[in-house]
């Protein structure tokens, strides 16, 4: 049984912008309770890595915490058998949890447990909070991005080129919480992030805007009800490797750790 005075032995699966930063703090000490043991990722990383590259499978063997920093292909490949083998799952990309199926699936699923991090949003906590008051008549995100960021492969010639060729905002989706981060996996999670703490995926309506001014990656919630109305935004730097990504992540990543590794003072 994990205690708060056991070291969680950590495995961060993705070494790309979020696992790097996440993994490197690990493995450098700055989460008492909670050391990095081994990296699972695509690609060679050679002697740099902090810790040994190992398969999935060996990861299983030598953690008991594994940190999905890599995408929703991974969670949905691996998060039962990571919960099965009686690893904790801390999870990045929410948005894998759009699939009812596979979410209903983790959440049964055990003896290991599966978090999420709030990754890119704020306000989770207060929305999770309102849930106990009763449903909310209207729940928004705006996530507004380079457009750089936000193109796919679905995308038709026309949109790529309005998105381009953009000169101020262009509106590249509007939909639900359960639609856009599947449309969006590397960029949308926090719909998803949004649509847990809400707790219904359909209630969410999203906007994904494609901006050439939004040096900022910006997330605008905005909550009503008959309790109270919520509205929190925030504009973020991206990640200079991974401009889809939010530099604040990965720090959001080890705040989760942290918690999880029983550490003191922290606001949950
Ligand atoms: N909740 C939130 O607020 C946020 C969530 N995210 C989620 O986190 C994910 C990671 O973000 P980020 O670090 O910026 O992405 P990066 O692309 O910078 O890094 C992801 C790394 O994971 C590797 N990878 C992908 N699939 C596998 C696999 N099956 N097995 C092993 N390694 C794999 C990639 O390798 P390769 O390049 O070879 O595929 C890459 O090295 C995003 O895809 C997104 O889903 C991101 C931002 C915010
Ligand atoms: O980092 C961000 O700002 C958001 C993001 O990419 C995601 O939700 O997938």
């Amino acid at each position: 049984m994990t205690t708060a005075h056991t070291v969680r032995k950590v495995g961060v699966v993705g070494w790309g912008a979020i696992g790097r930063v996440a993994g490197g703090a690990l493995a450098a000490g700055g989460i008492p309770g909670a050391e990095l043991v081994c990296i699972v990722d695509n690609r060679p990383l050679g002697e740099a890595a902090p810790a040994p590259q190992v398969s999935f499978e060996q990861a299983l063997d030598s953690c008991d915490l594994i940190v999905e920093a890599a995408g929703q292909g991974v969670v949905r490949e691996w998060g039962e058998r990571v919960l099965a083998s009686g690893t904790d799952l801390l999870v990045a990309s929410t948005g894998a949890l759009t699939d009812d199926e596979l979410a209903k699936r983790l959440l049964a699923a055990g003896p290991g447990r599966v978090y999420f991090t709030g990754g890119a949003v704020g306000g989770l906590d207060l929305l999770q909070s309102v849930r106990g008051l009763g449903p909310l008549d209207s729940v928004t995100l705006t996530t507004t991005k380079l457009p750089s960021t936000l193109e796919q492969p679905w995308m038709d010639e026309e949109l790529l080129d309005r998105m381009r060729s953009a000169t101020g905002p262009v509106v590249v989706m509007s939909g639900t919480a359960r639609d856009v981060p599947v449309k969006f996996p590397k960029s949308t999670n926090v719909a998803a992030s949004v649509a847990l703490a809400v707790g219904d995926l359909d209630a969410v309506r999203v906007q994904v805007v494609a901006d050439p001014g939004a040096l900022r990656t910006r997330h605008v919630i905005e909550a009503s009800g008959p309790h109270g109305a919520y509205r929190f935004e925030v504009a973020h730097v991206p990640d200079a490797a991974n401009p889809a990504t939010s530099k604040v992540v990965p720090h959001a990543v080890l705040r989760s750790l942290a918690a999880l590794a029983g550490r003191t003072g922290q606001i949950l």
